[in-house]
C-alpha cells in the first residue's frame, strides 16, 4: 500500500490554496470540509479506491509533523480539530468535500499518486452555528440562516450532527423468508453477535420496535448483518411516521412518494404476508432502489412499484386477487402479468429504455404508470394489462386502508442531508432548496399529493402526511389548506392529547415534547395522521410529533 506524508500534504494544500486566492483578504480560518483519497498505482491500470475493510481507523492520528497513511482515511471519516499552521493562521479540517486541487502534486510525486479533495470554507459566505447547550459548532451559508430565520427555525440543531446517534432496524419477515433465525425483539443472541461485530453497543429504542442507536461514526455497510440483510439504516423519524400509521395484517398499503424506499421496507416488512403494498414515485432511478432494496430483504412479495405522478395516481389495490398462484396464468398470454422477470422482453427493454430517457418529469406525470416490480402475491400476476390499469374515479370502499405522503420537501429537517452540500457546494443548496420559486411549487405539489393520498384513502383508512422540512409552511399550513379546501376548516389540528388513542407504541405523548428525530429536529409538530370518517370526511387530525434521536424529552404541556 502506498504511504505519503500526510501533513506535508495538507500544509501544501492550504499554501496552494491561499496562493492561488490572489486579492483576497487572509482569511483567519480555513476549513477543508472533505478530504478524501484514491490511490493510484502506475503500475496498475487505474485509480484504485482503496477497500473499506482497508481502511483502519479514523484520522485521530491526522496531525501536523507525523507521517500518516493514506489508506487509514476513511471516506466518511470527519474530524474537526484545529490545527496551527505553519504560516500562523488556523486550519479547521475535516475528512469528505471535493475540489480536485492536487493535480501538479500528482505529477511531483511519480508513482504515489494521491488526489486530495479539499475545499476552502468559502468564510465570506458562511458563518457558524452554535449549539452551546452541546458546546458544538457548524458553518453554514447565510442564505440558508436567513431561509430558517424566515421560518421560524432555529440554527443551533445544526451544530449537533456529529452527537447525533445512527439508528438501524432489524428485518424481521424478510429473515423468516430466508429461513434465517428471526430476530425477535429479546433475542439477546443475534444482538450480542452484531454488536460484536459493529464493534458498538446497540441500544434499544423503547418507542419504537426494532429499531436501536448505533454511535454515529459506525458503519453498517461492511457488516455480514447489513450484508445479510438482517439490518439496515433507517432514521428513527422515519420509522415513526410508519408507525403512525398502525398498520394491521391483510392491510392495503399505500405509499405515495416512496423512494429510496426505507419506508417502504419497513411496511412491507410489517405486512409480513398479508395484505399488499403499492409504492409509486415519480423518480424512476429512485423508484429503481427501492426495488433492489425490496429484493435485497426479500420483501417484495406483495409489493407492486410505479413509476407515476402521485398527485394523480389512481390505480387501486387489488383485493380480489391476491390469492392468485404464480406461474398459473399468464404464461403464454402477453396480455395477461406473469411471473415478474428481471429478464425483460427485447421490447420491454426498449420502451424502458425509451421512459429512462425521458428527461423531462412533466412527461412523466402525462403517461399511464409504469409498473416497474411486482411481488408473486401483489395481486398483479394472472391480472389482465387492462384490468391493472383501470382506473377509479371514485374509490369509495376499495381505496387503501392506509396511505402514507412522506412527501417532497426541501428537507431542511434532515441534519444529515443538509451536511451533505458541504460537498455539494452550497450554491447547490440555493438553487435546489431556497430558491422562492420551487419552494411555492413545493407548497403546491404537497398539498397535491395530500389531496390525491386522501382520495385513495378508503372510508375509514388512515392517512399519514409527513416530510423532513421543519417549516411551518410546508406542515401545518399544507395540512390547514386541504382542511379548509375540504370543507374542514373547523376541525382541530392540535389536538395532540388524543394521540395515545394510538396503539401504535407511540404513547404518552400528552407528556412529551417528541421531535422528529434529530435529524428532523424541531419542537413541534411536522406531519399528521388524517383518519376518514363514514360520510367521507376527515374525521381526526391528529398531530405526528418528531422523535428525539436521544430519546423522549419531558416538557411541560404548555410548551407542546
Ligand atoms: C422525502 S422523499 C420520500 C422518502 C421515502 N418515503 C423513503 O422513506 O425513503 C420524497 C420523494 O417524493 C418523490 N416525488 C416528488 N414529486 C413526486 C410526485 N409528483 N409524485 C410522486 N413522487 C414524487 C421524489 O422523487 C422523492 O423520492
Amino acid at each position: 500500500m502506498l504511504t505519503v506524508d500526510t501533513s506535508s500534504l495538507i500544509l501544501w494544500c492550504v499554501q496552494r490554496e491561499l496562493q492561488s486566492r490572489p486579492g483576497s483578504a487572509r482569511p483567519a480560518c480555513i476549513s477543508f470540509d472533505r478530504f478524501e483519497s484514491t490511490l493510484t498505482d502506475r503500475r496498475m491500470a487505474g485509480p484504485k479506491a482503496i477497500p473499506a475493510h482497508q481502511i483502519k481507523k479514523p484520522t485521530a492520528e491526522l496531525g501536523l509533523g507525523r507521517p500518516t497513511s493514506f489508506a487509514r482515511l476513511p471516506r466518511s471519516a470527519t474530524i474537526r480539530r484545529h490545527f496551527p499552521l505553519q504560516f500562523g493562521l488556523e486550519a479547521e479540517l475535516s475528512i469528505g468535500s471535493r475540489v480536485q486541487i492536487l493535480e501538479s502534486f500528482e505529477r511531483a510525486r511519480g508513482a504515489s499518486v494521491i488526489f486530495m479533495y479539499c475545499r476552502m470554507g468559502s468564510i465570506e459566505t458562511t458563518s457558524s452555528v452554535h449549539n452551546q447547550e452541546k458546546g458544538l459548532s457548524l458553518s453554514l451559508p447565510r442564505s440558508f440562516l436567513h431561509f430558517l430565520e424566515e421560518n421560524g427555525l432555529d440554527p443551533s440543531i445544526y451544530a449537533m450532527i456529529e452527537t447525533i446517534p445512527r439508528y438501524i432496524r432489524f428485518i424481521y419477515y424478510g429473515l423468516h423468508m430466508f429461513h434465517i433465525k428471526r430476530v425477535k425483539p429479546g433475542c439477546e443472541s443475534q444482538l450480542v453477535e452484531i454488536e460484536n461485530e459493529l464493534k458498538c453497543r446497540l441500544e434499544k429504542v423503547s418507542w419504537l420496535s426494532s429499531f436501536y442507536a448505533i454511535p454515529s461514526q459506525i458503519q453498517i455497510a461492511g457488516s455480514k448483518a447489513y450484508q445479510q440483510g438482517k439490518i439496515y439504516g433507517m432514521d428513527a423519524a422515519s420509522g415513526a411516521s410508519v408507525s403512525a400509521l398502525n398498520v394491521s395484517p391483510a392491510d392495503h398499503v399505500l405509499d405515495l412518494c416512496c423512494a429510496p424506499g426505507a419506508k417502504l421496507c419497513m411496511l412491507a416488512d410489517l405486512l409480513g404476508n398479508t395484505g399488499s403494498l403499492t409504492g409509486v414515485d415519480i423518480a424512476r432511478a429512485r423508484l429503481a432502489a427501492c426495488r433492489t432494496m425490496l429484493q435485497k430483504y426479500s420483501l417484495g412479495d406483495r409489493c407492486r412499484l410505479f413509476v407515476a405522478d402521485g398527485t394523480s395516481f389512481s390505480l387501486l389495490p387489488v383485493r380480489s386477487c391476491m390469492e392468485t398462484k404464480p406461474c398459473l396464468s399468464g404464461k403464454n398470454d402477453p396480455d395477461i402479468f406473469a411471473e415478474w422477470t428481471a429478464k425483460r422482453s427485447w421490447r420491454d427493454r426498449k420502451k424502458a429504455a425509451k421512459a429512462g430517457n425521458i428527461a423531462d418529469l412533466d412527461q412523466i406525470k402525462s403517461t399511464s404508470p409504469e409498473l416497474i416490480f411486482y411481488g408473486r402475491y401483489s395481486g398483479v400476476v394472472g391480472l389482465c394489462k387492462n384490468e391493472l390499469f383501470r382506473a377509479v374515479d371514485e374509490p369509495s370502499f376499495s381505496g387503501y386502508d392506509r396511505v402514507l405522503v412522506d412527501a417532497e420537501c426541501t428537507h431542511d429537517g434532515s441534519l444529515k442531508h443538509i451536511q451533505k452540500f458541504e460537498d455539494w457546494g452550497w450554491e447547490t443548496l440555493e438553487r435546489r432548496v431556497l430558491d422562492a420559486k420551487r419552494t411555492d411549487s413545493l407548497l403546491h405539489l404537497q398539498l397535491q399529493l395530500l389531496t390525491n393520498g386522501f382520495r385513495l384513502l378508503r372510508v375509514g383508512g388512515t392517512l399519514v402526511y409527513s416530510t423532513c422540512s421543519l417549516t411551518v409552511a410546508q406542515n401545518e399550513d399544507v395540512v390547514k389548506q386541504f382542511l379548509s379546501r375540504n370543507s374542514l376548516s373547523g376541525t382541530s389540528v392540535a389536538s395532540y392529547n388524543m394521540w395515545k388513542l394510538q396503539p401504535s407504541g407511540l404513547v404518552e405523548v400528552e407528556e412529551f415534547r417528541i421531535h422528529y428525530a434529530l435529524t428532523r429536529k424541531h419542537p413541534k409538530l411536522v406531519g399528521y395522521l388524517l383518519r376518514s370518517s363514514q360520510d367521507w370526511q376527515v374525521d381526526q387530525v391528529l398531530p405526528l410529533y418528531r422523535i428525539p434521536r436521544w430519546g423522549l424529552e419531558l416538557l411541560p404541556q404548555s410548551d407542546l
